[in-house]
């Protein structure tokens, strides 16, 4: 039996999340593992029992469904085991915003900041009291990029890291880790399953560098982790540039420019 808290990985079944779950296995963490594709979570779950000899549960379900979110929030409010949360489960977009379906467009933002938000409030509670605790949201570089011309995806992913900022002003008082993490692209399953061949793709990081070097953020307690950014440096400079404008906000008056000329 381990000491160290168990760890509920969403989008387990593949790429980043089953990539996590190995990592957390070998470092003796029990897991719960989510995701849609049954046999693909309990093969990889009798691997990594085997590998590792953690406990590892599998919970499918379907995070753009209400019903398996719910049931996953219960997962998460009444497993005290559970100390650490990877929000993980997310999808792609393929075509410009002209070609966005109003299912599409549902089905993507559920995925990416619905469900992922919901999870987040379902164990938060839970992690103030006991004053212990991560959740880690997976964002991307593309929510830094409209220019990557994937409006929808990126404003999901913007969200994501907005989010993990409130949401980290607000928690790490009282004790609980919050960590945005945002790669670029990487390996995976994810451009197959938005119609895109990877095979066309160049330079894209492999997925077991991209989840090792999130790690290293993660057991440094950063907020916010991105591994393909080379220059520590221009992060801080977007976010001193973000807060400088702040501090020139002033809102009982409407600047010189937008005064009425008569
Ligand atoms: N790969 C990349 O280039 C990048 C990825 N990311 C982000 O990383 C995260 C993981 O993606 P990645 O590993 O690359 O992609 P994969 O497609 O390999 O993994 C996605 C995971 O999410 C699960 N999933 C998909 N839809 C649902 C659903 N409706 N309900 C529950 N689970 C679902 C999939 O499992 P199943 O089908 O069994 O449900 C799978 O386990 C995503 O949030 C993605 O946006 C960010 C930047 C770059
Ligand atoms: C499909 C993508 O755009 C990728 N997941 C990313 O976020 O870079």
């Amino acid at each position: 039996m381990t000491t160290l808290p168990t760890v509920l990985v969403t989008g387990a079944s593949s790429g980043i999340g089953a990539t996590y779950a190995e990592r957390f296995a070998r470092r003796g963490h029990d897991l719960v593992l989510v995701a849609r594709d049954k046999t693909r979570l309990e093969t990889l779950a009798a691997r990594l029992r085997e590998a590792s000899g953690v406990t590892v549960d599998v919970l499918p379900a379907d995070l753009t469904q209400p019903a398996d979110i719910g049931a996953v929030e219960t997962r998460l409010r009444d497993d005290a085991r559970i100390g650490v949360l990877i929000n993980n489960a997310g999808m792609a977009q393929s075509g410009g915003f002209v070609q966005q379906t109003g299912e599409s467009i549902e089905r993507l933002i559920t995925l990416n900041t619905t469900a992922l938000t919901r999870l987040a409030a379902a164990v938060a509670p839970r992690f103030v009291q006991s004053g212990t605790g991560a959740i880690v949201n997976i964002g991307s570089v593309v929510g830094l990029a409209p220019e990557f011309g994937m409006t929808v995806y990126g404003a999901t992913k913007a969200f994501v890291l907005f989010l993990s900022q409130g949401m980290h002003l607000e928690l790490s008082p009282k004790g609980v880790y919050v960590q945005a993490v945002l790669p670029a692209g990487t390996r995976t399953e994810i451009w197959d399953r938005a119609g895109i061949d990877v095979n066309t793709l160049s330079d894209l990081m492999d997925v077991e560098e991209l989840v090792d070097a999130a790690l290293v953020g993660f057991d440094r307690r950063e907020l916010v982790t991105i591994p393909p950014l080379h220059v520590a440096a221009r992060w801080d400079t977007l976010d001193g540039a973000r807060q400088g404008l702040l501090s020139d906000i002033r809102q009982a008056h409407a600047a010189e420019r937008y005064l009425a000329q008569d």
